[in-house]
């Protein structure tokens, strides 16, 4: 199986990212190795090991909702079949990293992208770009909760609309699509869990972002959120924690033109910063909030 070619590389808040041919393609499931199959089955069963009390509650039932195993890497065809009567989402199969506007577009349409090739067996505990295992198994099983699923898709309406806007816009919102989608944690009574697909995805930081001290977690704020860098090649050094799912529809309910607009003329924040008025999240203290700046 061939890697896939860079087309072209995209300035973005995160500096260069290699950008792929846009189009859509069909899964080519009789070119997978059994080497291929190996990784997937070896991802998908650490990933089923280490999440139960990690992942939300939402994510887990999903997995086995939409018929996810380990014995061979899911046929595109067949989870489509279960996907499009749960939620009407389908997947596509495209060549690895879609510019952000490409990506959203599909997100506005229901599709979602999922990468047709997956890592080699060295990559196995890192890989710096999406492929099939972190977009099929950490975005798709989201995409079976009908609430979710609409929300994924306000999301991809309000790409097209930031691209529409200017570049500032758009990149606002990928940050706020890294900090939620990607790397999100959520309160539960049980405590912290993940539903971000950067992280379910990923062994190391399934682990690393419920039990290190090293990186912030902090509430939930929408426009804190949007003036916060990220870097796509290391584990995060801040997480946001929403409340519940709710607080995350209804934060991105409301017109984002006119945030977009103030935002324009205050600065950014570096990955690691925590500032006065955070409410940053102390894992000695189990439930406690403090602000920073109380301490
Ligand atoms: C929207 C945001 O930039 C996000 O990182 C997008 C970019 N392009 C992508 N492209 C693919 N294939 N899969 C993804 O998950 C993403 N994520
Ligand atoms: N409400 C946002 C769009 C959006 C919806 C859902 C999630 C994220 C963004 C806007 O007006 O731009
Ligand atoms: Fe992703």
């Amino acid at each position: 199986m061939d890697t896939p070619r860079r087309v072209e590389h995209q300035q973005t808040d995160r500096g260069y990212i290699p950008v792929y041919a846009t189009g859509v393609i069909e899964q080519p499931w009789a070119s997978y190795s059994a080497t291929d199959h190996g990784v997937w089955a070896q991802l998908f069963r650490r990933q089923r090991e280490i999440l139960p009390g990690r992942a939300c509650r939402e994510f887990l039932d999903n997995v086995e909702r939409i018929g996810l195993g380990a014995d061979a890497i899911p046929k595109f065809d067949d989870l489509n079949r279960v996907l499009r009567r749960a939620t009407g989402w389908e997947l596509v199969g495209v060549e690895g990293l879609l510019p952000d506007h490409v990506f959203f577009d599909h997100l506005a349409h229901r599709r979602f992208p999922v990468t047709w090739w997956i890592r080699k067996p060295e990559q196995l505990d890192y890989i710096a770009e999406p492929d099939l295992f972190h977009d099929l198994f950490g975005h798709v099983p989201l995409l079976m909760n009908p609430v979710f699923a609409d929300y994924m898709q306000a999301y991809g309406r309000g790409g097209m609309k930031a691209h529409g806007i200017d570049a500032d816009a758009l990149m606002n919102l990928t940050r706020l699509y890294w900090y939620t989608v990607e790397f999100g944690l959520i309160r539960t009574g049980e405590g912290l869990r993940i539903y971000g697909s950067g992280i379910v995805s990923s062994k190391g930081e399934s682990i690393y972002c419920l039990e290190s001290d090293a990186p912030n977690r902090l509430g939930f704020d929408l426009e804190r959120v949007m003036r916060t860098r990220y870097k796509i090649d290391t584990y995060q050094q801040t997480y946001f924690v929403i409340d519940g799912f709710e607080q995350l529809f209804e934060a991105t309910r409301p017109d984002f033109a006119p945030i977009y607009a103030k935002l324009k003329t205050l600065p950014a924040y570096p990955a690691g910063e925590v500032l006065p008025g955070d409410r940053v999240y102390h894992r000695g203290t189990g439930e406690g909030w403090v602000r920073s700046g109380d301490v």
